[in-house]
């Protein structure tokens, strides 16, 4: 444990408690702390693409093993400050970043006051394309939004109500994307983004979606454009476009789409403005097809788990919407080793007092996943493919070491969680389960995979199996 500079680590949470506070401001890190984090953490977080990722700038993450590097970092910091958050040196904007496991369940937890959702970042990012989408809200106007996505999005239920429309959609891609992976002997992220996006428009927007290449380009040019946050101007003219184009989904209202049902939902409501909630719908399947394709590596370097998740296959009629508990817990561990939401972003509404110390109003709270999830001082199976850390009621329990209170929270977690977990693990556990169904897929990139030692990054645009019948 390195105890060279800073404070001794205190014991215990700081907790962000509301009330009465302090004078003193919790610690701020020195010059050479806060470029480390900034070079070292934000830097790469933000060039690898928050809203849309760079494929060339994954690569060269995953050459250089950015992200564990950054671990590093953040455990260093931890070391040294303990569990209080910890202010940079950054001119022009207030940042802290979580550094206690317990602050970072508060954190979640007491959202969105005093700890809201729409910080600036997000509003410059998103405000290029969904202006009134939920996580760009708060108040009022935000619980109405909330309460529109959980209901078309079917938050508590891990079968959706309209599994068997989008079970049918999911497989029917699934299939033509492993039978063009056989006939080339090669499945690569091109071949398996094809058909994972022609599914994501099938059940986001209805069948009629399916070719619908235009709409997608627009989404994409925006969303590479919100990558600059409030840094790139507005392109008003392709999101009026765009907001036509799933304006018009909308009023199809497709049985069995997810637009289907948010005309049924809100279809009237200006307030809500259901055509707003649609593009995070169809924009956060991508990083759901990436974890799924790295579920896939996963699954293809360990045997002994692929076995059992065949069993599990092979327990039900393949056709039927079911829950998939391993294959799940499969996409559930390819999110924890390679968070898709890197940066939980929150900004304080008002004064919050840690462990005696101030954090002032108007601070980006940071909490920095792959650190939690990677942290090997605290979590015995950081680094391993170890899928049972999601089962820990089933047959084989948690693993050993694995602690039940450390904060694992690809999905993020309290009043702010992702509202599309269950309809996400839905979908990528189904097209896993139709991709191996009848084809076995040799991990050929990255070439070493092994399971006991994952790295801490793996650029979804590279991964590639040898594909064949079986
Ligand atoms: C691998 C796939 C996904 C992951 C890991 C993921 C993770 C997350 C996380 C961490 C947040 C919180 C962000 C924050 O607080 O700043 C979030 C929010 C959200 N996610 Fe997901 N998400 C995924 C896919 C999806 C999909 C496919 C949908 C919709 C179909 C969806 C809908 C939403 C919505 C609407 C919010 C905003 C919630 C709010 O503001 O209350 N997500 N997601």
């Amino acid at each position: 444990m390195s105890t060279s500079s800073g404070p001794a680590r205190s014991s215990g949470p700081s907790r962000g408690a509301v009330g009465p506070v302090s004078t003193e401001l919790v610690p701020r890190l020195g010059v050479a702390d806060t470029l480390r984090v900034a070079l070292g953490v934000l830097a790469p977080t933000v060039a690898q693409g928050a809203i849309a990722r760079r494929p060339r700038a994954m690569a060269l993450a995953e050459r250089l093993d950015l992200d564990a590097r950054a671990v590093a970092t953040v455990q260093d910091l931890h070391r040294r400050y303990g569990d209080v958050p910890v202010r940079l040196a950054l001119p022009g904007r207030r940042l802290a970043l979580v550094l206690g496991p317990d602050d970072v369940h508060q954190v979640l937890q007491d959202s969105p006051e005093p700890f809201a959702l729409a910080n600036r970042e997000k509003k410059g990012a998103l405000g290029q394309f969904q202006p009134h989408g939920v996580l760009v809200s708060h108040g009022r106007v935000r619980e109405q939004r909330r309460a529109v996505n959980e209901t078309v999005l079917d938050t508590p239920r891990p079968v959706h109500r309209l599994a068997p429309t989008v079970v049918a959609a999911v497989r029917e891609e699934a299939r033509a994307v492993a039978e063009r992976a056989a006939s080339s002997h090669r499945l690569d992220w091109d071949t398996f983004s094809a058909g994972w996006r022609r599914m994501v428009r099938r059940v986001v927007l209805g069948d009629t979606a399916r070719d619908d290449e235009a709409l997608q380009r627009d989404l994409d040019a925006l969303r590479y454009r919100a990558n600059w946050s409030y840094f790139a101007p507005r392109d008003r003219s392709r999101r009026d476009r765009l907001r036509r184009r799933l304006a018009a989904y909308v009023e199809r209202a497709e049985p069995g789409s997810l637009a289907g049902l948010l005309a049924e939902t809100a279809g009237g409501d200006e307030e809500v403005d259901p055509v707003d909630q649609l593009p995070q719908w169809l924009f956060a399947f991508d990083p759901a097809g990436m974890a799924t394709i790295r579920a896939l590596a996963l699954l293809a370097v360990e045997p002994d788990e692929r076995t059992r998740v065949r069993a599990e296959m092979d327990e039900g009629d393949p056709g039927a919407p079911r829950e998939l508990r391993r294959l799940r817990a499969a996409v559930l561990e390819s999110v924890r080793l390679w968070p898709t939401t890197p940066m939980i972003l929150r900004e304080t509404t008002r004064d919050t007092e840690w462990a005696g110390a101030r954090v002032p109003s108007g601070t980006a709270m940071l909490v920095y996943t792959p650190y939690l999830h990677r942290d090997d001082d605290d979590l015995a199976v950081a680094h391993r493919f170890a899928p049972d850390l999601w089962l820990r009621d089933g047959p084989t329990g948690p693993p050993d070491g694995a602690r039940t209170d450390w904060p694992l929270v690809p999905f993020s977690e309290g009043p702010g969680v992702c509202p599309g977990q269950n309809l996400v693990l839905l979908t990528a556990s189904t097209f896993l389960a139709t991709l191996l169904e009848h084809h076995d897929h040799a991990l050929t990139h990255p070439r070493a995979l092994d399971p006991a030692y994952v790295p801490g990054v793996i650029s979804p645009f590279r991964v590639r199996f040898r594909t064949r019948a079986r």
